[in-house]
């Protein structure tokens, strides 16, 4: 994982932070032929380092300034199998080619998992910060199993802390945990 330090970053951008996009990148279980499509790229933690594993990276974000900072660090890592789309997920994903999908922006989730279920992606990974979004989440997914589908959600909530260190030693200092919600259809 590259460190979080070594991103470009601008104010007001997040980043998903290098333990959760490790996390993330295992259960993406990632292979050469992969086409991802990242949902919310943010400043493009999670988009430099998936494309360093598969084929190709959508990175979607509709803010400005996550554009701009995502193209920096592609430019920074020397990342070319990607395109940076600006808009609302749920209005350009429809038409996009991908096999799996990572979801770190979660506004109107209701509506891109709905795509993602009609494009019949069968590996979605999502993190979230908001608890009643996990719960959104997962209902949605269990909804996903018409024609007796067969799929596995798998929840796994992590919580960061980093040693700082104090005059006596070191004392732990604690992040919000994150929710990470795999869904995956045989
Ligand atoms: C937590 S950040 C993602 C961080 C990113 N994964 C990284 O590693 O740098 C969430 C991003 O999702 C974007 N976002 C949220 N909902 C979105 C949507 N429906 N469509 C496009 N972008 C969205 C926000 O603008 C924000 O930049």
């Amino acid at each position: 994982m590259i460190k979080d330090d070594d991103f470009f970053r601008i104010d007001g951008v997040p980043i998903t932070k290098e333990e959760i996009r490790a996390v993330s990148i295992g259960k993406l279980q990632l292979n050469h032929n992969d086409v991802v499509v990242d949902i919310g790229c943010g400043s493009g933690g999670m988009t430099v380092e998936m494309a360093r594993r598969c084929k190709f990276v959508y990175a979607v974000d509709n803010s400005e300034d996550a554009i701009t900072t995502t193209k920096k660090n592609l430019d920074k890592f020397n990342i070319k199998n990607c395109e940076l789309i600006k808009g609302n997920a749920e209005d350009v994903i429809y038409n996009l080619e991908f096999n799996k999908a990572f979801i770190g922006g979660t506004k109107n989730i209701d509506i891109i998992l709905n795509i993602l279920k009609e494009k019949n992606i069968k590996h979605i990974v999502v993190n979230t910060i908001v608890l009643e979004n996990a719960v959104k989440i997962i209902k949605i997914m269990n909804n996903f199993k018409n024609d007796n589908e067969i799929y596995d959600i798998d929840i796994v909530n992590i919580s960061v802390s980093y040693g700082k260190k104090i005059n006596t030693g070191h004392m732990m200092m604690a992040r919000n945990p994150i929710t990470i919600i795999t869904y995956r259809k045989k």
